[in-house]
């Protein structure tokens, strides 16, 4: 039996993740803590899973792989100086794993994963990503991640500049330019999360599209990745490498 904590185990996410975990015949959920509960709480799970927020993941990261607990993380807002800062910490406590997601959903992954095979075949490429209201942060982790893996795609390939002659009178009118790559946030009630990546060329467009339907969605992937973690050495960004990818 793998020995789990859940941090943010109240949460949209967390609660779907607490069901799933003690669902699993291979899972003993230990601990489900939320805001205002000590860290404390966690000792004795090998695992911890966090879905919490981008302003209190470091320091629960901190904690758990100074105690020897392998972190899985969904929750979002990290760019390299958090991930190098994650990384220092895990060199300090050889034998600690972490695993960072910013999509757990299966059909996500696929979609990031496709937007980066389609990015070097079309001379443009941009990114919406659609969200309910109460989202903590703008643009998702998925989009930033789509949007870094197709740059790192088209810079592979020797792609040049997209084309674009605007020039805009309003900020934020052409949306966040994520390595080049322009990231588009909506936050519209009744959705859950969503995203399209456009990718143009000469007289034709590919759009590839996901729509999670559940937030339900997430935990095949959290599951796999509480599995795994422990065999995975280091820092792993991604479910890519734990699908084959
Ligand atoms: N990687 C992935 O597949 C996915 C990632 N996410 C990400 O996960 C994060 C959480 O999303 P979501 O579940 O929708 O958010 P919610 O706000 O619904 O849940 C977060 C929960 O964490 C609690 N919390 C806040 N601070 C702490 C703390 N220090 N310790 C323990 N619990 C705490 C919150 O309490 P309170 O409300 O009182 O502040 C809340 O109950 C976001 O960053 C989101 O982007 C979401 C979906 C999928
Ligand atoms: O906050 C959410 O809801 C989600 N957050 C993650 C992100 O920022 O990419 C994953 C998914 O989009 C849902």
């Amino acid at each position: 039996m793998i020995r789990v904590g859940v941090l943010g185990a109240l949460g949209r996410v967390g609660v779907e993740v607490c069901k799933a975990v003690e669902a699993a015949p291979d899972m003993e959920l230990v601990a489900a803590l939320d805001k205002g509960d000590p860290l404390e709480g966690l000792t004795g799970a090998e695992v911890v899973v966090d879905f919490t927020h981008p302003d209190v993941v470091m320091d629960n990261l901190e904690w758990a792989i100074s105690h020897g607990i392998h972190p899985v993380v969904g929750t979002t807002g990290f760019d390299e100086g958090r991930l190098a800062t994650v990384r220092a910490w895990l060199g300090e406590n050889p034998g600690t794993n972490c695993l960072i997601a910013p999509n757990f959903g299966i059909a996500a992954v696929l979609m990031m994963h496709f937007a980066q095979q389609a990015a070097r075949y079309f001379e443009s490429v941009e990114i919406v990503e659609l969200h309910h209201p109460n989202k903590a942060d703008a643009p998702s982790g998925t989009a930033r991640r789509t949007a870094e893996l197709v740059a790192e795609a088209r810079a592979k390939a020797g792609a040049g500049a997209m084309p674009d002659a605007t020039s805009t009178s309003l900020d934020g009118a052409r949306g966040a330019d994520v390595d080049g790559v322009h990231v588009h946030a909506v936050r519209l009630a009744g959705l859950i999360a969503h995203q399209e990546v456009l990718l143009g060329g000469d007289g034709e467009i590919l759009t590839i599209r996901h729509d999670t339907m559940s937030r339900s969605a997430f935990t095949p992937g959290v599951l796999l990745g509480v599995r795994r973690v422990r065999e995975l050495p280091g820092l792993t960004i991604g479910l890519e490498p734990l699908l084959d990818l």
